[in-house]
């Protein structure tokens, strides 16, 4: 029998610690109230979840596993620990067989699947004819690439809820474009609103769409606003007016925070969520738009309600076959992928930190002094964040050694980490802190602002992966860790590679790498299992 976790002998260093840190807290509250050793174990593996950003685990795929509690002193069979949950206990749930939740997230993934349910069941609404008509002229002059982004418009302007899903450079922000041009026509004043998970994401929405609104010209006045979800959480009225509510960047939305919004969200506002499911997920627990995308494809094989745009307008890179490798986890073809014959994609091995800050300090250097802009046409990404082969221990180094580095004087890479409204400057934003004249300011974009107005920020030579979702560099160099880490996982490096608009160079051994492509998506949910017993007659949709 293999043990879960020997949480005893561990120093509370780790993050994974901090995760059992929290989870025995609550195991020891659980106690105090019951000793039973089994519903303590239960309320230890629930809470563990959480932290892991699960949404209950699924015993019966433990099968086998114990988990080792100190408090206790014993060893515990995980169905033993699942089998003392009584139906009525205050903060644990067992539910679809054998699944045990936190009683809160069990409450939050029933009403996310039944509010989903209730908008898939929905019946399409009839197209106004004006925005039939406009459908139908622009098609016209359309290729067939771009129908594709016209026929997703038409569908999710029928739909309560339309799902848009498609990797980096399938060109879903055009089709965010089309969709509300499409949703605009619906009728007199219609009030389409837009939102991501993040400030970053939303301002980028904004400014992609603006760029696109040539391509009506009849809406190209509308001014277009977009802003976080959290905010809009809290602009209840604004909500309940609203025709149509368009969230980019889905795979970031947390199970709770969804189900924040769709308690609030009106029956009658259109729901569309757009994003690469296969990216890594919220930072907090849950995998909301894989799940839904899973569901969908059995649910609704007529794409009514949903569509995935596969054709990439950025091909040209050639980095797919390795981006699909990396998905499906095939190591031969991830190998073929780097050998390819002038392939995009290479890899490097560093035996420590000494030789990776060696080979930096050469390729990097390089690659400025042929006229690269830092985190424009290169950026740095590592799968951590902690440690000399994580974001802070070379962010550490970097900024120590940057005087000596070629067009240093043109400034450093600054990483915002808070937002700041009233300079329209975002958690996340990339700049650099440059001076002229001996005074200190900070460029983001073409706008210049006094370093002294700085929100909260740290040094913006690397970044971590999760941090980097969203942004593009034309080559990504992606430092693994040295050794095999619980934080590597496929996602996230799909995530990594994804964010190379050209070349990708990965830092790793081949066993550290081998190890990620062996780990597919982490997280565990109920709610496509929630979905499929909601569905009232699976894959029985019609045509609207
Ligand atoms: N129908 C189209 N015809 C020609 N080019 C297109 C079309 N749709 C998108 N593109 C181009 O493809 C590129 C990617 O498009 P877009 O930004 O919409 O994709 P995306 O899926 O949002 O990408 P990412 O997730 O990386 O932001 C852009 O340069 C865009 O101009």
């Amino acid at each position: 029998m293999r043990r879960l976790r020997m949480i005893a002998k561990r120093p509370f260093l780790q993050s994974a610690d901090q995760d059992d840190a929290v989870a025995l807290a609550f195991a020891a509250f659980v106690q105090a109230t019951n000793p039973d050793p089994g519903l303590v174990g239960a309320a230890f593996l629930a809470a563990r979840a959480e932290q892991q950003g699960d949404i209950g685990v699924d015993v019966g795929a433990l099968e086998g596993e114990q988990v080792h509690l100190p408090s206790l002193g014993q060893d515990l069979d995980l169905r033993a620990c699942l089998d003392a949950v009584p139906a009525d206990h205050p903060w644990l749930v067992r539910d679809l067989g054998d699944r045990l939740y936190l009683r809160r997230q069990h409450a939050q993934e029933t009403r996310v699947a039944s509010a989903l349910a209730a908008r898939l069941s929905a019946p399409p609404t009839p197209l106004a004819p004006a925005a039939d008509t406009w459908l139908q002229q622009t098609a016209a002059s359309l290729d067939a690439f771009s129908r594709v982004q016209l026929d997703a418009a038409r569908a999710a302007a029928q739909s309560s809820l339309f799902v848009l899903a498609g990797g980096p450079g399938t060109g879903k922000t055009r089709s965010i474009a089309r969709i509300r041009m499409t949703l605009l026509r619906l009728g007199p004043n219609q009030r389409v609103l837009l939102a991501a998970p993040t400030g970053k994401a939303a301002q980028r929405l904004r400014d992609s769409l603006k760029q696109l609104a040539p391509l009506d010209p009849d809406t190209a006045a509308l001014p277009i606003q977009a802003t976080t979800v959290h905010r809009l959480l809290q602009q209840t009225s604004t909500l309940e007016l609203a025709d149509a509510l368009i969230i980019d960047e889905a795979s970031m939305l947390d199970l709770a925070l969804l189900d924040r919004l769709l308690c609030l969200l009106p029956m009658h506002t259109r729901l569309i969520l757009v994003g690469d499911p296969d990216q890594l997920a919220s930072v907090e627990a849950g995998r909301v738009l894989a799940d839904l995308i899973e569901h969908l494809a059995e649910y609704d094989p007529g794409q009514h309600q949903h569509r995935r745009l596969r054709h990439n307008f950025r091909a040209e890179a050639s980095l797919q076959p390795l981006a699909n490798a990396v998905l499906e986890g095939d190591v031969q073809a991830f190998r073929d992928a780097l050998e390819v014959p002038l392939s995009p994609a290479t890899c490097v091995e560093m035996a420590d930190a000494e030789a990776l800050q060696q080979w930096l300090g050469r390729s990097l250097a390089a690659r400025l002094q042929s006229g690269a802009v830092w985190n424009r046409d290169l950026g740095l990404l590592c799968a951590l964040r902690r440690g000399r082969f994580g974001a802070e221990g070379l962010n550490a180094w970097l900024s120590s050694s940057w005087p000596s580095w070629p067009s240093a004087d043109a400034g450093e890479p600054i990483l915002l980490t808070e937002h700041a409204d009233e300079m329209d400057l975002w958690n996340g934003d990339l700049g650099w802190l440059r001076s002229e004249a001996g005074v200190q300011y900070f460029e983001i974009g073409n706008r210049r602002l006094p370093a002294s107005l700085l929100p909260r920020h740290e040094p913006g030579f690397a970044l971590t992966v999760h941090k980097a979702q969203g942004s593009e560099f034309d080559t990504v160099v992606l430092v693994l860790p040295n050794r095999v880490s619980p934080i590597l996982s496929r996602e996230l490096l799909y995530t990594g590679i994804t964010r190379a608009r050209k070349q990708v160079v990965l830092v790793g051994s081949a066993a550290v790498l081998e190890a990620a492509l062996g780990k597919p998506r982490v997280r565990s949910s109920g709610l496509y299992a929630r979905l499929r017993l909601n569905a009232q007659v699976p894959g029985a949709k019609v045509a609207p």
